[in-house]
């Protein structure tokens, strides 16, 4: 048995201890940053750290997506700003939004870029190819997996809503995910908080399982809908997400302050439907 916390032992505390199920996204966009990180090599490093320091206190989450660091060659800013992370905040998981996908073997090699490279608690993956593609993730003891569902974007429904034996595709991802492959009890689910309704639906599948829920701020989602949809009985269960509400609330030098305020906002406005 291992002593560290397991992802979701680490994200029930934290909902506990923060009174807050917000996720703060971190999609860093270089072209948004503020004069003052103008033309510094590190500027994704200091502008995410800036928006973690600031909003932490709001915060039971943060979710850097792995693209918007790769596109500027700078893994080796994101993995210090993981690292950053779990130095001073500690207890507040980050989950790797990595969407990753593949054959069992390039699958090993994904997961051990996420929780060795990168020391996320979480990750996001694609269920499309199979339960052989999720299984070597779950190797990683007390990490998380996260599953996506029911995405938040219009086209998620291309497929996710294809009818197979009388129901919605991503209604068998929730099933299969409950009841077959949770092998290592760590694993949760995406479901868009642009469709409040399948998050009700999901929650009835899965239990308590906690969902990872994009899709408010800058998507519209309605929050009101998707806490009284997605809570469990404790009023918890999610970690709702919001990246550019937050991260470009401000545009100027006091962008990190701004984003606190809007990290507030947002950890008030969900707790008030909890
Ligand atoms: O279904 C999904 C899955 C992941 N995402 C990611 O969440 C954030 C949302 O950013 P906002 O600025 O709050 O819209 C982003 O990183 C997406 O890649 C999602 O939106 N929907």
């Amino acid at each position: 048995m291992s002593s560290t916390p397991s992802f979701i032992e680490t994200l029930t505390s934290a909902w506990q201890r923060t009174n807050s199920l917000l996720c703060v996204g971190l999609d860093p966009e270089p072209a948004k940053f503020p004069g003052a990180l103008a033309n510094r090599p590190d500027a994704i490093f200091e502008f995410c750290r800036a928006i973690v320091d600031a909003t932490a206190p709001y915060a039971s989450a943060f979710k850097p997506q792995i693209a918007y660091f790769a596109a500027h060659r700078a893994e080796d800013q994101l993995e210090a700003l993981i690292a950053h992370i779990h130095e001073r905040h500690p207890g507040l998981p980050v989950i790797l939004d990595a969407k990753r996908g593949d054959i069992g073997s390039t699958a090993e090699q994904y997961a051990r870029e996420a929780f060795v490279r990168y020391g996320a608690d979480a990750v996001t993956v694609n269920p499309y190819m199979g339960f052989d593609s999720v299984e070597p993730y779950l190797a990683h003891e007390g990490k998380g997996v996260i599953v996506l569902c029911r995405t938040s974007n219009p086209g998620g429904s291309d497929l996710q809503f294809l009818e197979t034996g009388g129901r919605p595709l991503y209604q068998v991802v929730a099933q299969l995910a409950a009841e077959k492959w949770n092998a290592n009890g760590q694993l949760g689910l995406v479901v868009g908080a642009t469709f409040p309704k399948e998050i009700e639906i999901v929650r009835q599948i899965v239990g308590d399982m906690p969902l990872l829920i994009p899709g408010i701020g800058a998507q519209g989602g309605d929050v009101e809908a998707t806490v009284r949809a997605g809570r469990t009985a404790a009023g918890a269960g999610m970690m709702i997400n919001s990246s550019r509400a937050i991260l470009y609330a401000g545009k100027g030098d006091d962008f990190a302050a701004a984003a606190a305020r809007a990290a507030e906002e947002t950890r008030d406005k969900i707790n008030a439907y909890r």
